[in-house]
């Protein structure tokens, strides 16, 4: 079972700052999207709002066909995963995390939840003030994947881990994903180690939706084009540059905008690659500006 999360309008105004701008955003659910968006842009935000941490007050968002906030119906469905420490009280054991939390969720998984513990290495008697920044995270996200929640949402949920244990949660997600399929949001800033898992990306910036596509087709906005140096500055003249590298004779130019047909088989004829774009150089192209 997946959600579906329909947003319309939606406002979100601290007396300083809009931290959400009059935004529309449809996910059909059933997929895992990435949530991209630059410090202060509005991510955490929008998925406190999603679940119902906190009440709307200008626009709609409305899950599975229904307002979540003070929805148990919906609440009990919708789980969000923050940074390290929030499913935490300090005091408490490790074990008794998880046993609160399968209280709360009906459509928890014991067996997943002990897989988690052991791949994560976490000790069930530990109490909670004694596990290391990593170890917190891991308690979250062993939390968030056992849960089964039809929506589930990671907000930066890796900090502290290190690389082996980023990919292992990378890693049982997808897997747990794939043989329970459910709608799954993540945000993140490490944006090229997440991005294989993403089937859709929305990327905000200063709270207004800059992008929502397929991550294959987000990817085809513009092309990284390889060959030999002359060729590749005689190809992109004139385009869009995102960035560029040489090595030696070679030249790999990242470049943003449509490229036909056309073009595509001069590229062809003249000895090139053309391959899709890097989803972190898109993200920095779509939401470069001021942001002082
Ligand atoms: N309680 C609050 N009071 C006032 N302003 C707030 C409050 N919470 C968030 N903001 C502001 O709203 C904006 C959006 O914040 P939010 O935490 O949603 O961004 P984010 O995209 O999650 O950022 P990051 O990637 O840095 O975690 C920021 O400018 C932030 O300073």
């Amino acid at each position: 079972m997946s959600l579906g999360i329909d947003i319309q309008g939606l406002t979100v105004r601290y007396p300083d700052v809009t931290a959400i701008d009059d935004l529309t955003l449809r996910l059909a659910g059933g997929k895992i999207y990435g949530l991209l968006g630059r410090n202060g842009s509005g991510k955490t935000t929008l998925l406190s709002l999603i679940a119902a941490y906190r009440r709307v007050r200008e626009g709609r968002v409305i899950v599975d066909g229904q307002e979540p906030f003070e929805n148990e119906r919906l609440t009990q469905q919708i789980c969000l995963i923050r940074e390290a420490g929030d499913v935490v009280i300090d005091g408490d054991s490790v074990g008794n995390i998880l046993r609160r939390a399968r209280l709360l969720r009906p459509t928890w998984d014991d067996d997943a939840a002990e897989r988690l513990l052991e791949l994560f290495e976490l000790p069930r008697r530990r109490g909670v003030s004694k596990l290391s920044r990593g170890q917190r995270s891991a308690l979250g996200i062993t939390v968030g994947l056992a849960s089964r929640a039809p929506l589930t949402m990671f907000d930066e949920s890796y900090l502290g881990m290190d690389a082996p244990s980023r990919y292992a949660f990378y890693d049982a997600l997808l897997e747990d994903y794939m043989e329970h399929p459910r709608t799954i949001i993540l945000s993140t800033h490490l944006i090229e180690e997440v991005a294989r898992l993403f089937e859709e990306v929305v990327i905000i910036d200063r709270g207004r939706l800059v992008a929502h596509e397929d991550t294959d087709t987000l990817r085809m906005r513009g092309a990284a084009v390889v060959g030999p140096a002359v060729a590749v500055d005689d190809f992109t003249a004139g385009m869009t540059v995102l960035g560029e590298q040489r090595l030696g004779g070679t030249k790999s130019v990242t470049v943003y905008g449509d490229i036909g047909e056309d073009a595509r088989r001069v590229a062809t004829d003249w000895g090139l690659e053309l391959s899709p774009v890097a989803l972190q150089d898109l993200f920095v192209h779509l939401t470069k500006g001021d942001h002082a």
